[in-house]
């Protein structure tokens, strides 16, 4: 159980970086640290792996806060171990920015869930879920259409907000372009960018400038970004289709709109947690969603924790959600 709770009142960025074994899930977060570091920024990172010693641990550097969970995966068998782990991150070295490099067999809608947890702890957004993709071994396993890992290669482009198309100077053009298209077909909605040894812009995949809770429709865009978005033809060009969005509520809401607000979300959101005050009630309560059904416990008035709510689906818009818990927020300063 997490016994203490961060004062620290800043929302992190976190981004789960996702992908089969070797895919090069490690390069890249070699660069995007460096990227972060170059501006002044400290990242922390939160590195999962199956076995009991992490490698890659040695290549990302002493000056970067890391938490290590080994011995398991952390959408799975210690999937436990991911928020206790977070908090100690975020309270003792008050990052600005985590990135989660799972492990290449995880599930990352389960990490997403992992995250959901801590979120009623620390303050934390998740902003994009980018995988890997080894080209030379999806178009293996593409041709084979079976088996365990292309079940979950699969899985896991499914759930990306952003695809790394990686190690495409081991595949033909035509091949590339085979592999688009299956990577189009499985994910309509993530950004595809084509790259060697994972070098992309990171500015084109980490959306810095979208404030939480803002649609990303309206994010001010950088002059590098710009030139990236109009050479690449692979993009779709609407980002607000996320995996995960966390809500701070500013006030309490009514508990029967809340409620119905609950029935009603759509059916690509198949997750929900959080802690809300209820005006009405007087009280404030843990609520759970899954299967379409609410469940509220009730809080001590004591526990110090944020009231927020953290929904998980596939590709919903998170702009919908945002605007209609706002709304109920409002409803309540007419009502008061
Ligand atoms: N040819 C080629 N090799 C690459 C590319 N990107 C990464 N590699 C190599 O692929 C190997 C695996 O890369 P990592 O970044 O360690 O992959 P990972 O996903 O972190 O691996 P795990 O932690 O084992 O899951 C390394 O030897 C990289 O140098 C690429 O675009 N082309």
């Amino acid at each position: 159980m997490i016994s203490e709770l961060t004062t620290n009142n800043k929302t992190i960025p976190v981004y789960i970086l996702s992908g089969f074994l070797g895919s090069g899930k490690t390069t890249l977060l070699v660069k995007l640290l460096a990227y972060w570091k170059s501006k002044g920024m400290t990242p922390a990172v939160v590195m999962n792996e199956l076995g009991e010693v992490n490698l890659d641990g040695e290549i990302i550097g002493k000056d970067v806060s890391m938490a290590e969970i080994l011995g398991g995966c952390i959408c799975c068998s210690v999937r436990g171990d991911l928020a206790p782990q977070l908090v100690e991150l975020v309270q003792i070295s008050s990052p600005d920015v985590i990135v989660i490099e799972a492990t290449g067999a995880a599930n990352p809608v389960e990490i997403l869930d992992g995250i959901a947890d801590t979120s009623l702890y620390v303050k934390l957004q998740i902003r994009e879920l980018i995988s890997v993709v080894d080209s030379i071994h999806l178009l293996d396993t593409y041709r084979k259409q079976k088996g365990k890992t292309f079940r979950l290669m699969q899985e896991q482009i499914r759930a990306a907000s952003q695809l790394l198309l990686n190690k495409i100077d081991l595949v033909t053009e035509e091949e590339r372009q085979e592999l688009v298209e299956c990577l189009r077909r499985w994910n309509p909605h993530a950004e595809i960018h084509l790259t060697n040894y994972c070098a992309t812009p990171p500015t084109a995949i980490l959306r810095e400038n979208e404030l939480p809770g803002v649609s990303a429709d309206h994010r001010s865009v950088s002059a590098e970004e710009e030139n990236h978005e109009s050479s690449e033809s692979n993009r779709t060009h609407s980002h607000d289709h996320v995996m995960a969005y966390t809500h701070y509520f500013s006030k309490p809401i009514n508990s029967v709109q809340f409620e119905s607000w609950l029935k009603q979300l759509p059916r690509d959101i198949y997750r929900a947690k959080g802690i809300v005050t209820f005006s009405d009630t007087n009280s404030r309560f843990l609520f759970q969603f899954a299967y379409r059904e609410a469940d509220f416990t009730k809080l001590r008035s004591s526990d110090r924790l944020e009231d927020v709510g953290v929904f998980i689906g596939e590709h919903f818009s998170k702009t919908e959600i945002e605007q209609s818990l706002r709304q109920l927020e409002t409803n309540e300063e007419t009502a008061e």
